[in-house]
């Protein structure tokens, strides 16, 4: 039986990459992925775009939904304030053991804690189990007909708060057509598309940040 496309990236991290360099984790896995095998990281294009809104919110808690191998866990990790907390959700139990490594490995896993399950089970036990009164980042990529439920999941378990920011990966490509229709039309969110491309690729694809109004 042979190796998983996560195993082969954790190896290629664990081969380039120099433990306890978030920067060098990330730039590893982006030139795995262009040059030898794609994989679904929001990759190095959008991740600029991801960085600068990172920056520009600066949250004290943040919540990612689809981990997968955790790349975007160490982009946003590695520029959270010491004290600040990042919750990543992992449905499958494969990628998250391979997320957890490549995590460690990037030395951030005390910024991060990395839950598995569904979102939609998750999402409603965030208060209790982790003590989080609402998010100020959230970053959506994980299964797309999930984007507008996982949502309205946050409003109503309260875990929204005035000045929220939602960031969703993949609003062209693969797309999630229900969710840029969902806060662009809802009065409770202030939308802005920022067009890029596919990673690792030409195609068209981009991030969709909305920010709650309360
Ligand atoms: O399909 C895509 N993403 C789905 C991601 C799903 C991830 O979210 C997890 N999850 C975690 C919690 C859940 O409740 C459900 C799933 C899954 O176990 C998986 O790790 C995708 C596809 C392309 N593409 O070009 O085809 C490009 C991208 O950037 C993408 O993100
Ligand atoms: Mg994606």
């Amino acid at each position: 039986t042979g190796s998983t496309r996560p195993q082969r990236m954790l190896k290629a991290v664990q081969k380039n990459a120099t433990k306890g360099d978030p920067e060098s984790v990330i730039s590893a896995i982006d030139y795995y992925c262009r040059h030898k095998e794609w994989a679904m990281n929001v990759g190095d294009e959008k991740g600029l775009i991801l960085d600068s809104v990172l920056t520009e919110v600066n949250p004290s808690t943040a919540l990612e939904l689809g981990t997968y191998c955790g790349y975007s866990t160490v982009r946003i990790a590695r520029l959270l304030s010491p004290g600040s907390k990042l919750i990543t959700v992992e449905f499958n139990p494969d990628f998250a053991a391979v997320a957890r490594q490549i995590i460690a490995y990037a030395g951030l896993q005390d910024k991060v804690t990395l839950v598995e399950g569904p979102s939609g089970d998750l999402i409603p036990k965030m208060k209790e189990r982790f003590g989080i009164k609402s998010f100020d980042f959230v970053f959506l990529d994980h299964w797309k007909d999930r984007y507008v439920p996982d949502t309205k999941l946050l409003e109503d378990c309260g875990l929204l708060r005035k000045g929220t920011v939602l960031l969703a990966d993949n609003v062209i490509c693969p797309g999630a057509p229900e969710y840029l229709k969902y806060v662009k039309n809802s009065a409770h969110y202030e939308s802005q598309y920022y067009k890029s491309n596919l990673e690792y690729t030409k195609v068209e694809d981009g991030l969709e940040k909305s920010v709650f109004l309360g």
